[in-house]
């Protein structure tokens, strides 16, 4: 295999790149993309990157840097100071490693230049992602000065966004599809499913390019996109990985034609549409028959592995809100309990078979620990504040997940799949 480094793009290509869409029927487009001018590593040069921010030019900061990098409390939403990560950015403030010290050196350097601040626009899978990096960044900034914490407050603009369209990990396959069929030698291509939905807020204190042309749905209001998007995309994502996995499935699109994942899937759907809000112009149950076709198409070759990362940082942000809603409500929350078991039983790191599972987590010991501990203490998985809050100590929670739990170690993925 190659090594490849990003810093091939500038290097190599100009910071040229393919976008290759992959059709369920087996066709492709390719387009290359010129939409990036230049590139910088942070962690190499620090200094270089906070100077390019904080250039008059530009006007927007955009961030993809997964959900984990908003270092909110998952239970109480509050920025968590404690963080090493955290204290080395307020200690270094030139050599940071944390969004929020990146972002807070280029605004002061703007301030003290006289130069209005950037926008900042999230394109994560959080809930409010404009919001949460509005008040995770002031709630950093204000622990280095209450002035400078109030301006950034008062003055930086944090749309809202909802960005769908299922990108794979570029695998070496993808880049010599892309010679062969193409005659594009790139060492970083992009392939992606057909769909694509970018809904908006428009909410930039110096202006941005017209995406509208571009086919983005600028919008007063994203949150209903949002939470459709996360809570159905997502959650059902979450849904199928684990169990797909136990099941011996690698890839998304064999579990997502698997019959028993179909029907998890909408029933998983059916619990939460109850906890979604009317969405303009979308109809939710096309939506919904739109999501298996998008999980099937198997051009697209989406891992589970991929969908199965970082889940400490996913099922608490995109399934549990969907739980403590349909929990207060009176509603019955047992799919979701049961995707939850599938975590659990997927987090003791060994398959049905004994094999290792390689359990790629920023709280892989923790999880795997708690989740070790079944039989002996079989709720001791949910009994973790920071992941669940008090969910454990509601049954109509806790005894479906624990049915499940059983039932998955007893019976296995596939029959639990049918019973579900
Ligand atoms: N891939 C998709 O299908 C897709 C679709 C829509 C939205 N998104 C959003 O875009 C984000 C990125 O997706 P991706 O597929 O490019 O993921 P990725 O894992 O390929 O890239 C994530 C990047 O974030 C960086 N990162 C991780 N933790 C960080 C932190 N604490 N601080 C700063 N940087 C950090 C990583 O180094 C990496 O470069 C996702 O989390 C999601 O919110 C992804
Ligand atoms: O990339 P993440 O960590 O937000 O989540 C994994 C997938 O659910 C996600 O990447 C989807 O493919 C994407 O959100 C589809 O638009």
């Amino acid at each position: 295999m190659t090594l490849l480094q990003v810093d091939d793009l500038t290097a190599e290509q100009d910071c040229l790149y393919t976008l290759v869409i992959k059709h369920a029927d087996g066709s492709r487009e390719a387009r290359v993309i010129g939409s990036i001018v230049d590139y910088v590593f942070a962690p190499d040069d620090p200094v270089a990157a906070i100077e390019r921010m904080a250039r008059p030019e530009v006007r927007i900061v955009s961030m993809t840097v997964t959900e984990g990098g908003y270092n909110f409390d998952q239970v109480t939403g509050e920025f968590v100071a404690d963080n090493p990560a955290i204290r080395h950015d307020l200690a270094h403030p030139q050599a940071p490693t944390t969004i929020f010290g990146y972002l807070t050196a280029a605004l002061k350097l703007r301030r003290e230049r006289g130069i209005p601040p950037f926008t900042v626009m999230s394109c994560d899978n959080i809930q409010g992602n404009g919001h949460v990096a509005r008040r995770m960044l002031v709630a950093y900034a204000r622990l280095t000065g209450d002035e400078f914490a109030d301006w950034i407050g008062s003055s930086v603009h944090f749309p809202n966004s909802m960005v769908d369209r299922i990108t794979p990990v570029t695998t070496d396959a993808d880049r010599a599809e892309v010679a062969d069929t193409f005659g594009i030698r790139d060492a970083w291509p992009v392939v992606a499913e057909p769909f694509f939905q970018w809904v908006l807020e428009d909410e930039f204190g110096a202006g941005r390019p017209p995406w509208e042309q571009a086919g983005v749905q600028v919008v007063p209001d994203v949150e209903p996109y949002e939470l459709m998007k996360l809570r159905l995309l997502n959650a059902s994502h979450q849904a199928m990985a684990y169990f797909g996995y136990l099941a011996g499935y690698r890839y998304a699109h064999e579990a997502a034609q698997d019959p028993a994942i179909v029907s998890l899937l909408a029933g998983y759907m059916a619990e939460a549409t109850p906890t979604l809000r009317p969405v303009p112009g979308v109809d939710l149950a096309g939506y919904q028959r739109e999501l298996i076709e998008r999980f099937s198409n198997p051009e697209v070759r989406d891992t589970l592995a991929r969908l199965c990362a970082e889940t400490s940082d996913r099922i608490p942000k995109w399934l549990l809100p969907v739980v403590r809603e349909n929990l207060a409500a009176g509603r019955p929350v047992v799919l979701a309990a049961a995707v939850c078991a599938s975590w659990a039983r997927y987090a003791e790191g060994v398959d049905e078979k004994g094999a290792p599972i390689d359990v790629v987590d920023r709280l892989a010991d923790r999880v795997t620990a708690a989740a070790r501990r079944y039989p002996d203490d079989p709720a001791a998985f949910l009994r973790d504040p920071q992941l669940f809050g008090d969910l454990v100590d509601e049954p109509d929670f806790r005894l479906p997940y624990l049915a499940a739990l059983k039932s998955l170690h007893e019976q296995g993925a596939a029959a639990t799949l049918l019973t579900l």
